[in-house]
């Protein structure tokens, strides 16, 4: 566990943004690294799958291996993201931002099935962000935006894939309110991302006192 707040190099926070594909969840991270950067914060933006070796083996893996295999594979690459990433960057004071998180790993394996208390059970002892955001969309503004974009995996060419998607991701964001998260929802289907970034931000910095960094 890390402490909350700032160190002796910046500030340590975790946000995790997660929601439907097309949400746009990638647009609003850069987004929001920029504001942070711009106001002279360190930030370090990464993603799940991670880029370590079992992120590696669960993108390449994804459209042939399902089911709870695949939910294993994902927590499991979530924990070293966690242990090998995410938390030395909260060392050194960095906002660490990652795209795709616990929420994800609530919501997707549920398009092969999986029991979606199983899916708590594999991702509760995940380190806890400081603060979720959870983008939700119209699915029908985000099945057009998958249509322009081009489908690229087994879940987005789901029968009424988004759809699906935005009612699971209402259904993690119950789960995770109920266990105490800080879960902030943005609505991404009519204002652009630049001003949900902003949004975020804004909210981000009520979570630590003001306080001059690196002076
Ligand atoms: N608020 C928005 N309004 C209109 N288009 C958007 C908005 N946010 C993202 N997009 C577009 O939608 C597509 C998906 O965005 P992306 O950030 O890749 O979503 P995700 O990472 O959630 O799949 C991209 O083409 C992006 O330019
Ligand atoms: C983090 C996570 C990702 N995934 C899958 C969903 C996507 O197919 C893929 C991430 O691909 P990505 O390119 O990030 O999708 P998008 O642009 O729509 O955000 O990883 C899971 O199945 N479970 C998980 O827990």
């Amino acid at each position: 566990m890390t402490s909350k707040g700032s160190s002796s190099h910046g500030r340590n926070l975790f946000v995790s943004v997660d929601g439907p594909s097309g949400a746009g969840k990638t647009t609003i991270v850069r987004h929001l690294a920029q504001i942070l950067v711009a106001q002279g914060e360190h930030v370090h933006v990464t993603a799940e799958p991670s880029s370590g070796p079992i992120g590696k083996l669960a993108s390449e893996l994804t459209e042939t291996v399902t089911g709870h295999s695949l939910a294993c594979l994902y927590a499991a690459d979530r924990y070293h993201h966690i242990e090998t990433e995410i938390i030395p960057h909260l060392k050194t004071g960095h906002i660490v931002i990652t795209d795709r998180y616990i929420a994800s790993g609530l919501v997707v394996q549920r398009f092969d099935g999986v029991d979606p208390v199983f899916l708590w059970q594999l991702n509760e002892d995940a380190e806890r962000p400081d603060l979720v955001v959870i983008l939700e969309a119209d699915p029908d503004v985000v099945a057009d935006r998958l249509r322009e974009r081009g489908r690229h995996t087994r879940f987005q060419f789901a029968p009424d894939s988004s759809h699906k998607e935005v009612e699971y991701y209402r259904q993690a964001t119950e789960t995770l309110d109920a266990a105490g998260f800080c879960v902030l929802q943005v609505d991404c289907s009519r204002q652009p991302p630049e001003q949900s970034a902003a949004f975020i931000r804004d909210r981000l910095m009520l979570l630590v006192p003001n306080e001059v960094v690196d002076s």
